[in-house]
């Protein structure tokens, strides 16, 4: 069984190797490719084993060809529809990014409740709340990506799992009850810059030491 942890990871190589390439690398090792997401390079050929993803460990992986085999992992191949519920601040900046097509990854309509936000014939439909439901179960949704006020989030989580939402990415600053036919990823910017500031003063600390440490190893 393949943990989330290890998706996850499949994910940072991808960034990675797409960094890579707009560096104009052709080939991946193992070990810079491990420095790049902060991990060993005996974990990355592990995680390549464990996917069966082939290469030539010593000659390097051609970068294409890795990104073609995480991509089939991924399944990107197929493309996902998604919707949003909550077309305001955050739910009008998704549905107009352009990035996620790349990854295969289309909103294919928003809903919210504001009469004055509905447009059908916007590029992504922007619907009425009351429609959400029938959409979901007659095009088979399955994420959904909720960007309402905090006070309505669990209210829509249980609409739309109730409808047959599988997975949810979840904008709204509450912990919504969890249930188990219901994966919810939760995305906090401000978790987010608290843990960079965290790291940076980590890193701040740690650097004295390890300004000394390379000191005493280059005198021995
Ligand atoms: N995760 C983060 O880091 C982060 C950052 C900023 C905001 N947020 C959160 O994202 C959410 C949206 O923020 P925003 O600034 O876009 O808010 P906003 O007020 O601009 O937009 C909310 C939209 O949801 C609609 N809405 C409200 N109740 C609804 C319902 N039951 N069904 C359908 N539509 C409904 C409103 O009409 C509005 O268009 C909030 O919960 C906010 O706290 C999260």
């Amino acid at each position: 069984m393949i943990s989330r942890t290890q998706i996850m990871r499949l994910l940072k190589y991808k960034n990675a190797l797409r960094r890579m390439k707009s560096f104009g690398f052709i080939k991946a090792y193992s070990n810079n490719l491990g420095d790049a997401i902060g991990i060993t390079s005996v974990q990355v050929r592990k995680d390549f084993s464990l996917f069966n993803i082939s290469g030539n460990k010593k000659g390097g992986y051609n970068i294409d060809d890795l990104l073609e085999q995480i991509d089939s992992i991924l399944g990107k191949q197929i493309s996902h529809n998604i919707i949003l519920i909550g077309y305001g601040k955050i739910g009008k900046a998704l549905v107009n990014y352009r990035g996620f097509e790349s990854e295969a990854i289309k909103i294919i309509a928003a809903f919210d409740h504001n009469p004055e936000k509905i447009n059908r014939e916007a590029p992504t439909p922007i619907l009425p709340i009351e429609e959400l439901k029938d959409f979901i179960i007659n095009n088979k949704i399955e994420v959904a990506i909720l960007t309402v006020p905090d006070l309505e989030a669990q209210r829509m989580f249980d609409v739309i799992c109730n409808a047959g939402i599988k997975g949810v990415l979840n904008f709204a600053p509450i912990k919504l009850l969890e249930r188990p036919d219901c994966i919810i990823n939760d995305v906090n910017i401000a978790d987010e810059i608290e843990s960079l500031f965290y790291f940076i003063n980590d890193v701040k600390e740690a650097a004295p030491h390890k300004r000394h440490r390379e000191k005493s190893e280059k005198q021995q």
